[in-house]
């Protein structure tokens, strides 16, 4: 479904700055996996997925989703077969568009063009329904610009409008990072109950380790722009922190940073 093969990404080569993002990274997505990724700072992660969205091109080596070369792509062209919710709250959604407008814009992406924001009576109970099962009184604010919404809520509806679009790949960069323990667990869980309805082929960045151990079928850990461990679902399932740290550990000079370490 998605096939990486031996991606490099150097940022400003040749300069004092010189940074290697990625190194000869090789990475395989079946249909339907959900693969969480975990490394300390500087590993990687988001250059990976910023490579996979396009927003960032490669020096080197192929990306393919559904047998598609998609190197040459840029990000907005990618923008059909890639859903993504970053960890600013801001990002995933148009503040000054409504609740409704921005669920219809999710709903019709990839669909028929021209239909503007009309809303049907029939959309409108299918969005009151999705937004009634995240249980946070949604529901009642249909018509309310989404820029008065907190982080968690916002978060929340980003999920929803993904699970709306059916990515081929849903990628999550530290989604729930920015948010209070009480809705990051909210969050949480409309995570795997997004993916799962939507069968989402989902690669997701987190710090939380119980996170990363707890959601999906695969682990991979990434250091200096390579995957340096990878646990398989029957593996993930003996892991734990101190295991991970453990392993973590056995990367020369490597430590976790104190973000990671608290998670
Ligand atoms: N736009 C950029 N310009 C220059 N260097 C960059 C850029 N983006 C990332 N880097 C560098 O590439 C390396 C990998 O960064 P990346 O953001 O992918 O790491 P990360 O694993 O996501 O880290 P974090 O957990 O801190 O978010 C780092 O050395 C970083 O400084």
């Amino acid at each position: 479904m998605l096939t990486i093969d031996k991606i490099s990404k150097t940022f400003f080569p040749g300069t004092v700055n010189e940074r290697k993002a990625l190194v000869d990274l090789d990475l395989k997505l079946d249909e339907g996996d959900f693969v969480t990724v975990i490394g300390s700072n500087g590993a990687g992660k988001s250059t990976l997925l910023n490579a996979i969205s396009g927003r960032y091109t490669v020096d080197s080596g192929s990306i393919e989703i559904d047998g598609k070369r998609v190197n040459r792509l840029k990000e907005h062209q990618r923008a059909k077969y890639v859903g993504r919710v970053f960890q600013d709250p801001m990002a995933g959604t148009a503040p000054d568009l409504t609740i409704e407008q921005n669920l219809a814009l999710a709903e019709r992406r990839g669909r028929s063009r021209g239909l503007g924001l009309a809303l049907t009576r029939a959309l409108r109970e299918r969005f009151r329904d999705e937004l009634t099962s995240l249980e946070l009184g949604l529901e009642q604010r249909l018509t309310a610009k989404v820029g008065l919404l907190s982080g968690g809520q916002r978060q929340a509806l980003s999920l929803l409008m993904a699970g709306f679009t059916q990515p081929r790949i849903l990628l999550l960069d530290e989604h729930t990072a920015a948010l209070d323990p009480q809705r990051a667990a909210l969050v949480t869980d409309l995570t795997e109950r997004i993916v799962a309805q939507g069968g989402l082929t989902t690669l997701m960045v987190t710090h939380n380790m119980e996170q990363a151990l707890k959601l999906g079928n695969r682990l991979i850990m990434m250091h200096e722009g390579r995957i340096v461990f990878q646990a398989t679902a029957e593996q993930k399932q003996q892991l734990t922190v101190p295991l991970l740290l453990a392993e973590f550990a056995k990367i020369k000079g490597a430590t976790f940073d104190d973000r990671a370490l608290l998670a």
